[in-house]
């Protein structure tokens, strides 16, 4: 018998019961909720990562919907109980959602929510600063200067490379790995070459449209390929940027032998899904490369680093905070909280489009944000 795990609620006379696993930042997502009649309870538990056995305390005998993190795991054993006590969706409080068994999920008719769109351009900016942070070893420079090494200036030291005619390469041009390419072509005048399964038409169009500006300007335009395999971009990349899912297909995506194909001093950075670089292999390759520089947002272990990885110098670590603004962080609240409203809410017909949902100053539409099995329900679409 799983131990009662500690709640904050809202509005206790509410009909519907929802439950959020964390406290999420912001009130307007409570808001939303308690204005639609939902109790809301929040856990305040201390332990970080709730287990199945938590959760399942956490939705006990009736329960309506469940917000959740991509920390757990969302499969067979907690869709059957939630489906049990009456819920009829799930939202993870992230895009991703390589957390969630969405099979089960339809199995018991509950519907699982994401939430896309709000988190792009802030998950963009913290793969720019660590591609910008690992090309001019800015973390190392700055622990050298706060050990007290620093005694002048020297023709040597801390120096690292250019980005300005470079090539960025990007593994996933959606959402994110186009708006990390944007900002890399913008404002370092990189050239692009991507790789994705579909073709990134509006990314390859900016860059065109770009580089015809660079020269009616008179300067060097900038240029874009789309590669016809990830090896093309591995090879050819100087800044390498990883933004696919995370499913059977990337997996490992980054592997020994892609490792062993990539320029000795290229920069690869990391803020999709741990899982997509094989660290074993890429701990060996920065002992092996010293010239070469990592960014990583996200662990195949989380959170865990496999070992040696925190000793390398040529290595740059944060802790999974690529999509930390507090804007963002406050707009997934609200997208997820939307989400998990499907008794009474259509879903919105377009989950790349989630602007309305997120101006604090006018109601948002009566529709779910994004609910990614919303066809295998088929759930019906917002008009609006
Ligand atoms: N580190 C973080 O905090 C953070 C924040 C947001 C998102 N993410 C991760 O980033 C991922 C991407 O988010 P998004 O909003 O850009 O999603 P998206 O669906 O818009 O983009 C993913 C892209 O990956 C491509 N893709 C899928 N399989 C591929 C393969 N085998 N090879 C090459 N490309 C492939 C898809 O075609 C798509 O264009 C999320 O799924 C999530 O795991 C991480
Ligand atoms: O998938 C996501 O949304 C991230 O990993 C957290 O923002």
């Amino acid at each position: 018998m799983a131990k009662p795990v500690s709640i904050e609620v809202w509005n206790p006379s509410g009909k519907y019961r929802v439950i959020s696993t964390k406290a999420m930042p912001g009130t307007r997502w409570i808001r939303l909720l308690t204005d639609q009649d939902c109790r809301v309870e929040i856990c305040t538990s201390k332990k970080t990562i709730l287990s199945v056995e938590d959760i399942l305390a956490l939705i006990g005998e009736k329960c309506d919907g469940v917000i959740g993190q991509l920390t757990e795991d969302w499969g067979e054993a907690l869709f059957s109980a939630l489906s049990r006590a009456g819920g009829k969706a799930f939202s993870n409080m992230a895009v991703g959602y390589n957390n969630v068994d969405v099979n089960a999920a339809n199995k018991y008719g509950v519907a699982v929510g994401n939430t896309p769109g709000v988190l792009t351009e802030t998950t963009a900016e913290l793969a720019a600063s660590l591609s910008v942070a690992a090309s001019r070893r800015i973390v190392e420079a700055d622990e050298f200067m706060r050990a007290g090494l620093y005694d002048g200036w020297l023709p040597h030291l801390f120096v690292g490379n250019l980005l300005k005619g470079q090539t960025v390469g990007v593994i996933g041009a959606g959402r994110i790995g186009s708006a990390y390419a944007r900002m890399m072509i913008e404002g370092f005048k990189m050239n692009l070459i991507y790789y994705d399964l579909y073709q990134a038409t509006r990314l390859e169009k900016f860059v065109t449209a770009y580089g015809e500006f660079l020269k009616a300007n008179g300067e060097q335009p900038v240029t874009w390929k789309r590669a016809g395999s990830m090896e093309e971009v591995l090879r050819e990349g100087d800044v390498i940027s990883l933004h696919p899912i995370l499913d059977k297909t990337t997996y490992h995506l980054i592997n020994k032998e892609r490792l062993s194909i990539m320029k000795k001093e290229a920069i690869l950075v990391n803020c999709s899904r741990g899982p997509v670089v094989d660290e074993v292999a890429l701990v060996e390759h920065l002992k092996e490369n010293p010239m070469f520089r990592v960014g990583l947002d996200v662990f195949e272990d989380e959170p865990y680093m496999k070992p040696g990885l925190a000793d390398m110098k040529n290595a740059i670590v944060v802790p999974h905070i690529a999509s930390a603004s507090k804007w963002t962080r406050e707009g997934m609240a609200t997208l997820a909280a939307l989400n998990v409203l499907i008794k009474g809410y259509p879903v919105w017909s377009n989950p790349n489009n989630v602007e309305p949902f997120l101006n604090e100053n006018s109601p948002p539409p009566a529709a779910c944000p994004s609910i990614v099995n919303a066809k295998n329900l088929g759930l019906t679409a917002s008009k609006l």
